[in-house]
C-alpha cells in the first residue's frame, strides 16, 4: 500500500539530518511505509507549552496577523516546560507529565469554520509519543512519551526556528511526527496543508533570477541551496541564469504584464547592484510619473522642462543616444520609439503603484547586500527565503534619479534611474570607479579601492540644492547658522531616533512627506569629499549602524549626507564614526545632514561619476526624489 502524494521527500542538504528519516519496513511485504510529504513551511512550532498560556498567546498573535499557524517564540514558557533544543536543532529533554494530558486513542477531528481543529498522539522523530494539536492557534505538540522502536507511518513538517543569538536569522527545522495508523497521517496532512490554503499572501509562483556571478560567484550554488525550501513550500519557481551584464534588465522590461502578472513576484539572486538592475528593468517601462521638482535656474531657460515632465501612457519617448547605451548596458527609455520590440502595449494591463501584492524578493551573493541586510535584518539566503515563501510584505521606498546632462559639455536630455538603497557621489563614485579595476579581488575590491581613495583624499566642486522638510507641528525656520557651523533643519538628536524595525510605526504612518504651499529649497556650494543620498539607512558589516542610523524603509524621505571639504585626520575620524555601532558620523562641522524628498546636483567639474545602488553612473547635472512606499519586497524589516 503506497500513499499517494507527493512522493517522499529526498535529503537535502540544507536541512538538519533528522529531517528525513529512513523507510521502515512493517515486515509485511504489501505494506511500503512511506513518509508522508506535508511539503509545510511553518514560521515556527511552539514547543511543549501549556495549553493555557498556548491559547493565550495564540489569540494575542491572531489578533495580530490572523494567522493560522504562528510564530511563537517564548523562551521562558519553553524553559519551564521544556524540552529544549539542543544546539544541534533536535528536541531533547522533555519533561512534561504524562498524565497531565493523557494521550488521544484515535485523531480527533472537530471541523470548524477556519482550519478544522484536530489533535491525537504521534511520534515525533528523536522524542518519543507526543500530542499534537492542530487548531485555530497553529501547530504545537507535548511530549507523553519516550520513543519507541516502533514502525510507523510519518509525515514531515518543515519550519523555520529563530536564532536563540541573532533575532532576525531563521534557521531551518524538520519535524517527523509518526502514527501506525495511515489514515491519521493522512488526515494531518490534509488539515495542516488546508489550513495553509488559507494564507493568501504566500507565493506560488514566482520568477527567478540569478546572477551566477555575484560576490565570490557563488549566485548558482546559493540558490541551489534554497531551492529546495521553494518546492517543499510549493512555490513554483521559473529560474533564469543571466549570461551578461543587462540579462535581467532587458528580460524585465520586455516582458508583457500580463505575464509578469502571473508571477507574485520577482527574485534576484545576487547583490545589490543585480536587484537594481531588475527594478531598473521593471519600473523603466511602468512607472510613469513626472520628474523631480528642481529649483528655478536649473536647467536652462530654453530646455522644455514640463515636456519632459509626464510620461504619459500612450508617449513615446525617443531613446537616449548611443552614447548612453555604452556607458551602461541598461536600456534608458521608457517605451520604445518603435524600432525596438516594445512589448509594453495599451492593451497590458498596467501595474497599480505603489505595489503591493507584487513583491520583490534578494536572496543575498552579492558583495554588497546591504538592501537585504536592511529589509530582513541578516545577509542569510536562508532567512530572506523564509521571507519570501511565507510571503511577508514591507514598503520600500524608491529614489528616481534623473541625469540631465553627462558631461559639462553634454546636451540636456533626462536619462531616468532608480535606486533603492543609495546614490553618492565624490568618494562613493570613486571607490566604485576604482574597484572596477580589481573586480577579480571579488567583495575584498572595496576595501582596496576605499583604501586608495580614501588616501588620494579628492574633493569636488558642486552645488546641491534640496528640499527643506520641517519636523512635524513646526514651520521651518529662517536660515541662520548655529554655533558658526550650518545645521540642517531637520537632524534628529540620537535619542529621538526611531530606528526602522518590524512593524515600524513611522513607516506605517499617513503623515505627509512634503507641505503643500511650503517648498523651500536650500543650497550648499563648495568643495564636497562627498555626497550621499540614502534612502535606507545601508546598514551593513563595516558600518553596523548604516550611513544614516535612523533611514527608514518606507517614510518617503531621503537623508542627504554632505560632507565639505576637511582635513584628512578630521575626513579619518567621520569614518571610523561610521564603521563603530552608536557612532556620531554627523557630529563635524565639515557635516551636514538633511532630511529631504528631493534634490538637484550640479558639478562644476568635468567629469562627475555617482554610485547607484553599487552601480556606477556619470552625471554632470542630476534631480532626484524619492517615491514612498513605490514597490514591495518579501521581507518584514529587521528584528532588532
Ligand atoms: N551573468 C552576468 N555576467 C556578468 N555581469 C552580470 C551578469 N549578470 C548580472 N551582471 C551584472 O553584475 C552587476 C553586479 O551584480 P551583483 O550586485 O550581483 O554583484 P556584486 O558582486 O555585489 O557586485 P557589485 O558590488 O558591483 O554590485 C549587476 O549590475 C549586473 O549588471
Amino acid at each position: 500500500m503506497a500513499v499517494s502524494g507527493d512522493g517522499p521527500i529526498a535529503g537535502s542538504s540544507a536541512y538538519a539530518d533528522d529531517e528525513v528519516g529512513a523507510c521502515g519496513a512493517t515486515g509485511d511485504d504489501d505494506v511500503t511505509m512511506r513518509f508522508f510529504p506535508c511539503y509545510h513551511v511553518v514560521e515556527s512550532m511552539r514547543l511543549g507549552m501549556e495549553p493555557k498560556l498556548a491559547a493565550k498567546d495564540a489569540i494575542s498573535q491572531s489578533r495580530e496577523n490572523s494567522l493560522v499557524l504562528l510564530e511563537l517564540f517564548l523562551p521562558s514558557i519553553r524553559r519551564a516546560c521544556t524540552p529544549e533544543l539542543a544546539t544541534d536543532g533536535h528536541f531533547s529533554n522533555c519533561c512534561i507529565e504524562p498524565d497531565e494530558s493523557p494521550p488521544l486513542p484515535h485523531a480527533q477531528f472537530d471541523g470548524g469554520a477556519t482550519a478544522a481543529a484536530l489533535s491525537c498522539s504521534l511520534t515525533l522523530d528523536r522524542v518519543g509519543e507526543v500530542l499534537l494539536f492542530l487548531n485555530s492557534d497553529g501547530l504545537s505538540w507535548k511530549s507523553l512519551e519516550p520513543l519507541e522502536n516502533v514502525q510507523v507511518y510519518r509525515f514531515i513538517v518543515h519550519g523555520f526556528q529563530q536564532s536563540k543569538t541573532l533575532p532576525s536569522l531563521r534557521l531551518l527545522a524538520a519535524y517527523t511526527f509518526g502514527h501506525n495508523d495511515l489514515q491519521t497521517c493522512q488526515l494531518w496532512v490534509d488539515q495542516i496543508n488546508a489550513s495553509l490554503a488559507l494564507e493568501q499572501w504566500r507565493p506560488k509562483n514566482l520568477l527567478v533570477f540569478v546572477h551566477p556571478k555575484s560576490g565570490k560567484g557563488n549566485g548558482c550554488k546559493i540558490w541551489d541551496t534554497v531551492a529546495p525550501i521553494f518546492s517543499h513550500a510549493k512555490v513554483k519557481t521559473k529560474v533564469i541564469v543571466t549570461q551578461r551584464s543587462g540579462h535581467a534588465y532587458d528580460m524585465m522590461a520586455s516582458i508583457g504584464n500580463e505575464e509578469l502578472a502571473s508571477y507574485d513576484g520577482v527574485i534576484a539572486v545576487g547583490g545589490d547592484g543585480f536587484f537594481n538592475e531588475i527594478l531598473n528593468g521593471f519600473l523603466s517601462s511602468r512607472h510613469k510619473a513626472p520628474y523631480p521638482p528642481t529649483p528655478s535656474g536649473f536647467l536652462p531657460s530654453d530646455t522644455c522642462h514640463d515636456s519632459f515632465c509626464v510620461h504619459d501612457p500612450n508617449e513615446t519617448v525617443i531613446g537616449t543616444s548611443s552614447q548612453n547605451i555604452e556607458q551602461s548596458p541598461l536600456l534608458p527609455s521608457p517605451i520604445h520609439d518603435g524600432s525596438g520590440a516594445p512589448l509594453i502595449t495599451d492593451e497590458d494591463p498596467e501595474f497599480p503603484f505603489p505595489i503591493e501584492h507584487f513583491r520583490f524578493g534578494i536572496i543575498p551573493a552579492g558583495s554588497t547586500d546591504a538592501i537585504v541586510m536592511c529589509t530582513t535584518g541578516a545577509r542569510d539566503p536562508i532567512t530572506s527565503t523564509f521571507h519570501i515563501v511565507l510571503g511577508k510584505r514591507v514598503s520600500l521606498d524608491v529614489a528616481q534619479v534623473v541625469r540631465w546632462k553627462t558631461t559639462s559639455t553634454s546636451k540636456v536630455e533626462p536619462f531616468v534611474r532608480y535606486a533603492a538603497s543609495f546614490a553618492g557621489y565624490g568618494f562613493y563614485g570613486d571607490v566604485i570607479t576604482e574597484s572596477e579595476k580589481y573586480r577579480w579581488m571579488g567583495p575584498k575590491r572595496y576595501d582596496y579601492a576605499g583604501t586608495r581613495v580614501f588616501l588620494k583624499h579628492r574633493s569636488y566642486e558642486a552645488e546641491v540644492a534640496y528640499i527643506e522638510v520641517k519636523p512635524e507641528g513646526k514651520s521651518i525656520p529662517e536660515r541662520g547658522s548655529l554655533s558658526g557651523r550650518k545645521r540642517p533643519f531637520w537632524s534628529p538628536n540620537k535619542s529621538d531616533q526611531a530606528i526602522c524595525r518590524v512593524n515600524c510605526k513611522v513607516c506605517s504612518s499617513t503623515a505627509p512627506c512634503s507641505y503643500p504651499g511650503e517648498t523651500k529649497w536650500s543650497i550648499s556650494k563648495g568643495k564636497f569629499l562627498s555626497i550621499g543620498a540614502a534612502v535606507i539607512s545601508n546598514r551593513n558589516e563595516r558600518a553596523p549602524d548604516g550611513l544614516v542610523a535612523d533611514a527608514h524603509l518606507s517614510d518617503g524621505f531621503m537623508h542627504l549626507i554632505l560632507i565639505k571639504d576637511c582635513s584628512h585626520a578630521l575626513y579619518l575620524w567621520h569614518l571610523t564614526q561610521l564603521a563603530k555601532k552608536g557612532g556620531n558620523p554627523f557630529d563635524f562641522k565639515f557635516v551636514e545632514h538633511h532630511k529631504t524628498t528631493a534634490f538637484t546636483f550640479t558639478s562644476s567639474g568635468n567629469e562627475s561619476v555617482w554610485n547607484l545602488d553599487g552601480e556606477l553612473f556619470q552625471a554632470h547635472q542630476l534631480s532626484a526624489q524619492v517615491f514612498r512606499g513605490l514597490v514591495s519586497l518579501f521581507a518584514s524589516g529587521p528584528e532588532i
